[in-house]
């Protein structure tokens, strides 16, 4: 009797773990700058749950790259270049989604740039200029084009990524810190809009995360030290940790989360 029972409950946790896997199957899911850090690690949450997902970046050999990466696991994935401040790269990826894939139902805008360190007053219209483009902008821009797609598979879901520094600007990065600030902004104006179309808007804000864009923050002893001092958890937070959480708010077990931000920091406080 006792090994009936066990068998059955060994099955209820595989039905359980399978329906969980699969729980984004059938779905298409475009990530931007998606070869690297936590862009390729929401593709793999995604991907891992069943999604096609389409990876992106400005170079064609870091595609190359990611997409044999998500092969090796055994996930669907397709791979194109894509600047998303230029709107002729962000029409091509869009295009070449719908001929390969036959539809959009998930965007995750990822692509993040920062080429300023300093006093916010040092900073110039150039920096304004390339960082509202490519963090603020270029997410807006991006929904713009899936929407219509995303609206005729019947809903879906719009993913920004964030920052702490998008809620305390952190020191000698403020435009950065600003453009963050301005996409929990975002996803509160879409929110009420795109609801009405079964579309779902949301917004991670990671803390200190290990990666390449973040190496002067976790490389250098000292920083990491005055970082750790404000988390709960006293270490750096891996892609992956943040890759989960995108893929959980684009699926079903988030249906009724919209116009949120989860911040995913290691316990910082994080108030506006
Ligand atoms: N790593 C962290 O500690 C941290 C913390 C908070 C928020 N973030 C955010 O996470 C996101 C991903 O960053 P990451 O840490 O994984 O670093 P990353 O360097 O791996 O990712 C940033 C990516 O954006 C790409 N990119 C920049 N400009 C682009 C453009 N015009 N078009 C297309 N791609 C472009 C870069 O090539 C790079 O691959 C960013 O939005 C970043 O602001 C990171």
């Amino acid at each position: 009797m006792q090994t009936v029972l066990r068998g059955i409950s060994a099955n209820l946790v595989q039905g359980k773990r399978n329906m969980s896997q699969s729980c984004l199957a059938g779905k298409v899911a475009i990530v931007t700058a998606s070869t690297d850090g936590i862009g390729l690690a929401a593709a793999v949450a995604l991907g891992r749950r069943g999604a096609h997902v389409v990876v992106s970046s400005r170079r064609q050999a870091n595609v190359d790259r990611a997409v044999a990466t998500l092969q090796g696991q055994d996930i669907k994935v397709t791979g194109t270049t894509c600047n998303v401040g230029k709107s002729e790269d962000r029409e091509k990826l869009v295009q070449m989604t719908l001929d390969q894939c036959g539809g959009i139902d998930i965007l995750v805008s990822n692509a993040a740039v920062n080429p300023f360190f300093g006093n916010i007053m040092d900073s110039t219209e150039a920096v304004w200029d390339k960082i509202l483009d490519v963090n603020v902008k270029s997410a807006f821009l991006m929904t713009k084009l899936v929407v219509p797609h995303i609206e005729k598979r019947g809903g879906g879901s719009v993913v920004f990524v964030s920052s702490v520094a998008g809620y305390q600007p952190m020191p000698a990065l403020g435009p950065y810190s600003v453009s963050k600030t301005a996409l929990l902004g975002l996803t509160r104006a879409l929110a009420p809009e795109l609801a009405q179309s079964n579309i779902r808007v949301n917004c991670v804000a990671p803390g200190v995360i290990k990666t390449q864009f973040s190496s002067m923050l976790w490389k250098n002893e000292d920083v990491a030290e005055e970082f750790m001092k404000q988390t709960c958890i006293k270490r750096v937070g891996e892609p992956e940790e943040i890759g989960g959480v995108i893929a959980f708010l684009c699926s079903k077990d988030a249906s009724y989360i919209t116009g949120e931000t989860i911040t995913v920091t290691g316990g910082m406080n994080c108030r506006l």
